[in-house]
């Protein structure tokens, strides 16, 4: 059997050598031409999974994309053609929570807040809309979840309205990238919704760069109305609007996603689906692959504090690190695509085992950590 894969897919050959030949190509470049006698396709965000892509292929049985995000796939073409289709569903949906997280905690203390203090509305309330959820929430924020289609599905959630969405302090973007339908999110923070929206405010996107007009962003942000922007994802990506960069307080190569442990999760996904579409038993676990954290163990002696917690998450995780290389990278020739490419390894908190006053340790589990009781403060 031939396997094409993207060579941005850590761990495949690890996951994959055993069910036949593998071939390796480069994910926004790949041609029809060079997929002609694949069997099987695994392909990350970048590529275009389309009849485009596929018209002189005979042979494919399987497509597979190591992603949350289904966007690129047409997947009515693969059900024609009787392609089996896997995504990885919620792989890196706590990488996405973490670098929300620390954007947050960052934007707190130049700016001098206390999240308990902020209302923060989640648009899109899926696996990655939850993760964030389930953190903010524990924090202490007021967390509203809008999601109409998860709420029309009978979802039993407290859901809000568009209308409290655009009121919050905080407003974080975790819808998928949908251009028909009744609930289309291309746009979906156009000229009109963005001027609702005031400096006050902080707006993180994290989804897909196309739910939100980039230009009626720029400008609004040209006339200095634009909220505090984190912008991980933009439109038309790798070849971004470079004007918006100086209106972005946070601003990413769509990385939010990017930890070693949420990829290696995304590749384990699809060797699950590939070995049930083959027939055979799974024998690779991801966590066989992954190597040992820099740091493993930490003691925390007193209680945590906002101040605590942004140390203690930036031990693992520090976005000001990534979004310092893309400002500096993105005027390199293929610097948004360099910088995905060459992402230094980067881990979940549950890496981190953290020693903390037993009052502490629910906090800590609902943030991710491995948390380990200790004596209580007197
Ligand atoms: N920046 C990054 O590195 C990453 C970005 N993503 C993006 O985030 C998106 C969301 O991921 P998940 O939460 O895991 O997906 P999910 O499918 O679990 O949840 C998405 C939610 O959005 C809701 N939704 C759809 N249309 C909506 C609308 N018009 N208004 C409000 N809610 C709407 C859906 O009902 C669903 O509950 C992915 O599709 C992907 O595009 C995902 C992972 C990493
Ligand atoms: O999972 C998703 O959806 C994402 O957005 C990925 O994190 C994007 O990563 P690449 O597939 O573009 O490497």
């Amino acid at each position: 059997m031939k396997i094409y894969i993207d060579e941005n897919i850590p761990y495949a050959k690890q996951f994959f050598s055993d069910f036949g030949e593998l071939h390796f190509f480069s994910g926004r470049t790949v041609t029809a031409e060079q997929l002609i006698d694949a069997d099987i396709l695994l392909v990350r965000s970048i590529t275009n999974v389309d009849e485009k892509l596929l018209h002189l292929n005979k042979c494919l049985k399987f497509v597979g994309t190591a992603t949350i995000g289904t966007d690129h796939i047409d997947q009515q073409y693969l059900q024609q053609r009787d392609i089996t289709f896997n995504s990885a569903p919620g792989c890196n949906k706590i990488s996405v929570a973490e670098y929300i997280l620390s954007s947050l905690l960052v934007l707190a203390e130049k700016m001098q807040f206390q999240l308990v203090d902020k209302t923060v509305a989640i648009v899109g309330a899926g696996n990655t809309g939850s993760a964030v959820y389930e953190r903010l929430n524990a924090l202490g924020l007021n967390c509203k979840l809008y999601d109409p289609p998860l709420q029309l599905a009978g979802d039993n959630r407290a859901f809000c309205s568009f209308d409290e969405v655009i009121n919050a302090d905080i407003i974080s973007l975790h819808v998928p990238k949908v251009s028909v339908g009744d609930y289309p999110t291309v746009h979906m923070f156009d000229a009109n919704v963005l001027k609702q929206l005031n400096h006050k405010q902080i707006l993180l996107n994290a989804s897909r760069g196309e739910v939100i007009d980039n230009q009626a962003l720029l400008k609004m942000a040209k006339a200095g109305l634009q909220p505090t922007l984190v912008l991980d994802v933009w439109e038309h990506e790798p070849t971004i609007e470079k004007a918006l960069l100086p209106f972005v307080e946070i601003a990413t190569p769509h990385i939010a996603g990017y930890s070693l442990d949420g990829k290696a999760r995304g590749t384990e996904m699809l060797y699950h689906a590939l070995c049930q579409k083959v027939g055979v038993n799974i024998t690779h676990k991801a966590q066989d692959f992954v190597v040992k954290p820099a740091i493993s163990d930490v003691t925390i002696e007193e209680i945590i504090t906002q101040p605590i917690l942004k140390k203690l998450i930036h031990l693992i995780f520090d976005v000001r690190r990534d979004d310092a290389l893309f400002r500096q990278m993105i005027d390199q020739d293929d610097g948004f695509d360099i910088m995905r490419k060459t992402y230094s390894e980067r881990r979940e908190m549950s890496t981190l085992s953290v020693n903390a006053p037993a009052s502490q340790t629910q906090l800590l589990q609902a943030l991710g950590f491995k948390a380990e009781c200790k004596r209580e403060i007197k």
